[in-house]
C-alpha cells in the first residue's frame, strides 16, 4: 500500500534532501513552497532544481511568499546566498504549477481523503491558510508531521526554533485545528540528525550523483554549524521525513497540550504542558530518535541514486 504525502518546504539545503527522501518513502503528490529560509525565488528554484536533478516528476506549487504577520528574516548565513551552499546550478527547465499551494492542499485532501499525510518541514503558513480557507481539511488529512519548535534551546532566538519563529501565528492555528500531529522539535534533531566530520567524509566518498548533491547543497550549513555551534551539520527536515516513514525511529515520545508564544521577546517559543495542567492534548512530541537508523536510511538512499 503506497502512502501519499505532500512536502511543505522552504527549500534550502536540508530541505532538498528531505524532498529526495520523501520521494523514496512516499508517493509524493506535491511540493508546496512557503516563505522561510531564503529569498522566495531561490526556494522555488531550489525545489525545481531538486525535482529535475533526481528526475522526480513531482509538481511544485507556489504558496505564501510571507508569513501571516509578514515579519521575519531569512537565514542565508545558514544555507548560502542561493540556499544551496552557493552551488552554481543551471536554471531549471521545468516550471511550477499554476495552481496555488493552498488550493493544491485542499484539492489533494479531497482526492486522497483519509490517506494524505503532510510533511511540514517549514513554517506552517500554507497549512494554516489552507485550514482557514477550508476547515474541513482536518477530517480528510490523515496525519501532519511537523519539524518545528524548541522548548529549551532555540536556534533562532534563545528560546525559539526557526520554523515556529517565522510564523508563530500559523503554528498556533495549525496546533489548535484538530489535526493528528506529531512534532519533531529542534532539540531531538540536534541529538539524532547531526552529520559528523566522519560521516561527511563517508558521504563524500560514496561519490554518487546523490552524494555529490548532498555535499554541495549542505556546504554552507556545515561551515555554519562548525563555526557557530562547534559541531557537524544538523539535518532536521531529513530526520522528520524519515521518522514519518518509519515510526520505529521514535525512541521516546509524549502527548501534550502544545502551544506557541506569539508575543514580543518570546515570539516563536514552543510551550509544552508537561504536567497536563490544561487537561487536554493536541500533539505528540518526539523526544528521542534513533540516529543510527536515520543514518542507515540516508546512506542507503545516497548510495542507491548512484
Ligand atoms: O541553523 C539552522 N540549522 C538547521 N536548520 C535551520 C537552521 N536555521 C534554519 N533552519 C531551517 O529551520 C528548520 C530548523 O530550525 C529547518 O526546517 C531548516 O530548514
Amino acid at each position: 500500500m503506497p502512502r501519499y504525502a505532500i512536502i511543505d518546504s522552504d527549500t534550502a539545503s536540508d530541505d532538498t534532501i528531505a524532498i529526495l527522501l520523501a520521494s523514496k518513502f512516499f508517493k509524493l503528490l506535491g511540493i508546496t513552497i512557503v516563505a522561510g529560509n531564503v529569498k522566495f525565488e531561490n526556494e522555488i528554484k531550489n525545489a525545481l532544481f531538486s525535482v529535475e536533478y533526481f528526475n522526480l516528476g513531482v509538481p511544485v506549487f507556489i504558496g505564501s511568499s510571507r508569513p501571516i504577520m509578514g515579519k521575519w528574516r531569512t537565514v542565508e548565513e545558514v544555507h548560502g546566498n542561493n540556499g544551496i551552499g552557493d552551488w552554481k546550478i543551471q536554471e531549471p527547465k521545468i516550471s511550477p504549477e499554476r495552481e496555488h499551494a493552498v488550493d493544491a492542499i485542499i484539492r489533494l485532501s479531497k482526492e486522497y481523503e483519509g490517506e494524505l499525510e503532510i510533511l511540514a518541514v517549514s513554517p506552517l503558513t500554507n497549512l494554516a491558510l489552507a485550514y482557514l480557507k477550508d476547515p474541513t481539511i482536518v477530517k480528510r488529512i490523515k496525519k501532519v508531521w511537523i519539524m518545528g519548535g524548541a522548548f529549551s534551546r532555540g536556534n533562532t532566538t534563545p528560546i525559539a526554533e526557526f520554523n515556529f519563529w517565522v510564523d508563530p501565528e500559523a503554528a498556533e492555528i495549525v496546533l489548535n485545528a484538530g489535526f493528528d500531529i506529531t512534532i519533531v522539535p529542534w532539540e531531538t534533531t540536534e541529538d539524532a540528525a547531526e552529520i559528523t566530520d566522519d560521516e561527511w567524509k563517508k558521504i563524500e566518498s560514496i561519490n554518487s550523483k546523490a552524494s555529490t548533491f548532498f555535499i554541495n547543497v549542505n556546504r554552507t550549513l556545515r561551515e555554519y554549524s562548525k563555526k557557530y555551534e562547534g559541531r557537524g551539520s544538523i539535518h532536521p527536515d531529513s530526520l522528520t521525513v524519515t521518522i514519518a516513514y518509519d515510526n520505529s525511529l521514535i525512541l521516546q515520545q509524549g502527548e501534550f497540550k502544545v502551544d506557541v508564544e506569539t508575543c514580543s521577546i518570546s515570539r516563536g517559543a514552543m510551550l509544552v504542558d508537561w504536567y497536563n495542567f490544561s487537561k487536554s492534548k493536541n500533539a505528540k512530541i518526539v523526544l528521542k530518535a534513533d540516529k543510527q537508523k536515520f543514518i542507515n536510511y540516508l546512506f542507503s538512499i545516497l548510495e542507491q541514486s548512484a
